[in-house]
C-alpha cells in the first residue's frame, strides 16, 4: 500500500457553540490541514494520485472556508465548528471527490495552532 499527505490550510474566524471561555467568543485562526490517502495501485508514471489534483480538490473545498466566518457555512450551521468537526466535514467532502477503486481518503489532520490538532479518520 501507498499513504501519501498533502498539507494546506485557510484562514478564518469561528466561534465554538455550547462552549463557556473565551472560544465562544469570536476568533480566528489560521488553520493547517494534512489530507492523507491510501491507494494500492500506482499509474504508469508511478503515481497513485498526482499531488497537484490532491491539492487542487483540497484547496477547492478549503476556499469555502478562506477567509469566511465558519459557523455561517452550511455544515456548521447547527454544529459548533471546532476542529474535529472541520476535519470530519473535509473528510466526507472529500471522500465524495477522490474516493474510487484505488484511492482512499484516510484521514484529515486539522492544526488550529502549532500545538493543537484534531484529527478524523474512519
Ligand atoms: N478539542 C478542541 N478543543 C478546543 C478547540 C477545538 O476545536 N477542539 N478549539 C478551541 C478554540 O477554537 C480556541 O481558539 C483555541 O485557541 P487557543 O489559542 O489554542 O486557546 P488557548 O488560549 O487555550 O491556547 P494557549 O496555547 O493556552 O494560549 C479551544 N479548544
Ligand atoms: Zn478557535
Amino acid at each position: 500500500m501507498y499513504r501519501l499527505t498533502i498539507k494546506t490550510g485557510f484562514a478564518a474566524a469561528h466561534n465554538l457553540i455550547n462552549y463557556q471561555g473565551d472560544c465562544e467568543n469570536l476568533h480566528g485562526h489560521n488553520w493547517k490541514v494534512e489530507v492523507t490517502v491510501t491507494a494500492s495501485e500506482l499509474d504508469q508514471a508511478g503515481l497513485a494520485i498526482d499531488f497537484k489534483l490532491l491539492k487542487r480538490e483540497t484547496n477547492a473545498l478549503l476556499d469555502e472556508l478562506d477567509h469566511k466566518y465558519v459557523n455561517q457555512h452550511h455544515f456548521f450551521l447547527d454544529l459548533s465548528p471546532s476542529s474535529e468537526n472541520i476535519s470530519r466535514y473535509l473528510f466526507q467532502e472529500l471522500s465524495k471527490r477522490l474516493n474510487d477503486g484505488n484511492v482512499k481518503v484516510e484521514r484529515i489532520g486539522v492544526w488550529e495552532s502549532d500545538n493543537a490538532c484534531a484529527e478524523y479518520y474512519e
